[in-house]
């Protein structure tokens, strides 16, 4: 569907706000018209020298326009306010919606900033687009066909300068479209871009720091502000010369109006009252256009920030939702996991991260994936997790394809203790308690618990009501760590992985990870990733890859007899040891 039938359709979504903002803006333009008639008459009246009550009462009939006017005008930013605020949400909603059905596959090939500007400022340009050009447009069109018809019926040369006005004043400056279409693109990347920048830059201060690299991040900053700044004022002068052109169109026919019906009435062929009419009316015609300006001045960035919006609301989704998906309706209860042929590439890479692997994970086991760095691990918890699908071969979970289960039911079944856990701004309890919203606080204590984080959280003045996250405390790789097995353990899904879950940690929080895990683990499949192969010793089986292929597996006494790669690795992090402690 294209962009214009894209954009239709969105307004169909909303028609209810646009009708109701065209029957106010129709009306305050027809309180605009009567006032000028009743203007108009009164003029007439005291040059013709008529009754003195007649006028009082054009005077009147005037005041009440206004009255009406400015009652209407506040009902409509009293609606629009509130009718923006609604659209937004609906806009904001789908595209956050949409983006977390598109989940970290989507999200690791776009820059956050990207994203940020577009939810933020480009869905109120957007939204100013919908609710005030749009409806405005509309206001335009009926209010010039009502007046424009009146006066046809005073004076058809006067109603032609107005109509060739009107006309002009809209489509003309429909002639820079183009150009005004490749201005805001710019604008916007210029835009998007800095933001992306400057988060970058915030998110990796630290680095920076270290790297003596602040200064010459923030002249790369200010480069990219200086070029959104020439972006900025090209977009705006041009956008300034087709308000320019309006203005001109609106001025001009306005004058030729008033010309042709002077001239008219010095021939004779115009009543005098009808000058004041047309006077009064030409104006009113064409103050709608003007408004239509102002709108457009505001609104008209929304006609990108559209595309964008469709863009990602077309996205096809990485994996896609089965149509008849099987139903277990409880927990499976040791679930067994076997890849068969596993084939998988990232989008871009041409050498493939998974080659035909074959494995399976018996039920209730402990499996435990081992290999250098980029050999593939965290690639198959994301394979397992459904956040991308292979391209060739299958993930059978319980002997059934992964694909056959609804992606909620499949990832309820998961429990992951990730390397680097996220915590989101809340209290403590909040972000435990995401693992299973409906928790008492009496489970969530107890997980902590069992996850050995209780006692840190209680060491905190407000315990487990203290704020984490952006704006919260910071907690240790350690905390954070023991945090997300209480997640895991609320959780209580029948299939556990465990990323890197001890890596980044002394060795006082490893012992209460591990002993935290070692609970964990119990009556659950487990897959353990890890680097540390210190902590993979114990597992039933360990699977060793190697550039994406399973190059050998086994219990860690076969593969250390092997002497193949696992038992280097095991040899290699001994000798690292031996280094460090001298
Ligand atoms: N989002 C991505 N887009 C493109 N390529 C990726 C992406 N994530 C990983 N890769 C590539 O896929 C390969 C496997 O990466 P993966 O992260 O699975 O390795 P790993 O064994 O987990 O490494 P590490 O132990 O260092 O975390 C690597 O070559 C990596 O560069």
């Amino acid at each position: 569907m294209d962009f214009y039938s894209r954009l239709f359709r969105l307004t169909g979504e909303i028609k209810g706000v646009i009708a109701t903002k065209v029957i106010i803006g129709l009306s305050i333009t027809a309180a605009y018209v009567i006032q000028a008639f009743a203007m108009a008459r009164g003029i007439s009246i005291v040059l013709d020298g008529g009754y003195m009550g007649d006028f009082i009462k054009m005077i009147l009939i005037s005041f009440l326009c206004i009255i009406a006017r400015c009652l209407l005008m506040y009902a409509n930013e009293k609606y629009s306010k509130k009718a923006a605020c609604d659209i937004k949400k609906v806009i904001r909603g789908k595209v956050l919606e949409k983006l977390l059905f598109l989940g970290p596959g989507y999200q690791t090939k776009k820059r956050s900033g990207n994203l940020q500007s577009l939810i933020t400022d480009g869905v109120e340009t957007l939204e100013a687009f919908l609710t005030n050009y749009i409806p405005q447009l509309f206001i335009v069109l009926f209010s010039a066909i009502g007046i424009g018809t009146y006066v046809w019926q005073l004076n058809t040369s006067v109603a032609f300068v107005m109509i060739i006005a009107i006309v002009l004043a809209v489509f003309g400056p429909q002639a820079s479209m183009p150009l005004v279409k490749k201005f805001i693109q710019g604008y916007w990347q210029a835009y998007a871009v800095l933001n992306s920048q400057f988060i970058d830059a915030m998110q990796g201060m630290n680095t920076l720091k270290v790297l003596n690299g602040s200064k010459r991040k923030g002249k790369e900053l200010a480069l990219d502000a200086e070029n959104f700044y020439r972006k900025a004022v090209r977009e705006t002068t041009l956008s300034l010369l087709n308000s320019s052109v309006i203005i001109l169109c609106m001025a001009a026919g306005y004058a030729f109006s008033v010309g042709v019906s002077v001239i008219q009435v010095s021939r004779g062929q115009l009543a005098l009252s009808s000058l004041f009419v047309i006077l009064f009316l030409a104006y009113e015609c064409f103050r709608p256009i003007h408004d239509l300006n102002a709108y457009w001045h505001s609104s008209f960035l929304g006609f990108s920030a559209a595309r964008e919006v469709f863009s990602i609301i077309d996205t096809p989704a990485e994996v896609e939702e089965s149509d008849s998906p099987v139903n277990h309706g409880s927990d499976i209860k040791l679930p067994q996991i076997s890849f068969q042929n596993v084939s998988f590439s990232y989008d871009e890479r041409e050498t493939k991260a998974i080659k035909d692997l074959n494995l399976c994970i018996d039920p209730g086991k402990t499996a435990a994936i081992v290999g250098k760095s980029g050999a593939g691990k965290s690639t198959i918890v994301s394979l397992l997790l459904r956040f991308f699908d292979p391209q060739e071969g299958q993930i059978l979970f319980n002997g059934e394809n992964a694909k056959n289960y609804s992606l909620d039911y499949l990832r309820s079944q998961i429990a992951v203790v990730f390397q680097d856990t996220y915590l989101f701004y809340g209290t403590i309890l909040d972000n435990i308690r995401l693992a299973k919203p409906n928790a008492s606080i009496d489970e969530i204590i107890e997980a902590a618990q069992l996850a050995n984080a209780h006692k840190f959280i209680s060491e905190f003045p407000r315990g487990y009501d203290t704020l984490v996250g952006e704006r919260g405390i910071s907690l240790s790789g350690g905390e954070r760590q023991r945090i997300s097995i209480a997640r895991a353990i609320l959780k209580d899904a029948p299939f556990l992985i465990l990323d890197e879950a001890t890596s980044s940690v002394d060795a006082e929080s490893e012992g209460a990870i591990q002993a935290a895990l070692e609970k964990l683990v119990k009556n659950r499949t487990t897959l353990i990733i890890a680097h540390r192969l210190s902590t993979v010793q114990k597992a039933d089986q360990i699977f060793v890859l190697e550039d994406g292929v399973l190059a050998e597996q086994g219990k860690h006494e076969d593969l250390i007899s092997e002497e193949g790669i696992y038992s280097r690795l095991i040899m290699a992090q001994y000798r690292v040891k031996e280094v460090q402690n001298g």
